[in-house]
């Protein structure tokens, strides 16, 4: 289990990382909890059609293993998500390893907010999340 945080602890420059491989399972599981069937994710014919030319993960099936990033590890336990912007710059494909890191920008004491800059890459080096979130360490 990870060391709670305190606002205190944290620093600029502070960054943590997760890592995942994204599989075929983990886009029909994010289809069903959500009910976005979006054809482009799910049905191999449908997606060779698509400019894409093969099935790609869900933006948000990728962006949230930044919400993985920050409640499990940097602020950590406790966090509360404020905000988040997602701008998806590439395709996650099936079988893609992606590396989800955070990294402390900005600090604001009065309020104990933390803006982190949060990007996805793949194991291409290639960005395919690019964003900034802003979270609230009270404790
Ligand atoms: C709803 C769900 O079911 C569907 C999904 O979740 S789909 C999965 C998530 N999305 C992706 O995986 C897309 C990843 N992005 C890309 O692969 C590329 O961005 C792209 C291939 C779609 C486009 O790239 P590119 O060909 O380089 O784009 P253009 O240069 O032709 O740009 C056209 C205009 O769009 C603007 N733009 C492009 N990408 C983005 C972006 N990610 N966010 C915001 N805007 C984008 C670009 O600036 C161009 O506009 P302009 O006014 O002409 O400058």
């Amino acid at each position: 289990m990870q060391k709670e945080l305190a606002y205190e602890d944290i620093q600029i420059g502070d960054s943590a990382v997760f890592s995942k491989t994204i599989s075929e399972f983990d886009i029909y599981q994010f289809a069903g909890l959500t009910g976005d069937f979006n054809p482009m994710h799910i049905d191999e014919e449908f997606a060779k059609k698509t400019f894409f030319k093969e099935r790609i993960a869900h933006g948000l099936l990728t962006g949230s293993f930044i919400s993985t990033v920050l409640g499990m590890k940097l602020p950590g336990p406790n966090s509360i998500y404020l905000s988040q912007n997602f701008t998806f710059t590439a395709p996650v494909k099936m079988g893609d390893t992606i590396k989800a890191i955070v990294e402390v920008v900005e600090k604001r004491d009065d309020k104990k907010l933390i803006k982190l800059k949060t990007q996805i890459w793949n194991q291409r080096e290639e960005m395919v999340v690019d964003g900034e979130a802003l979270v609230m360490k009270k404790y």
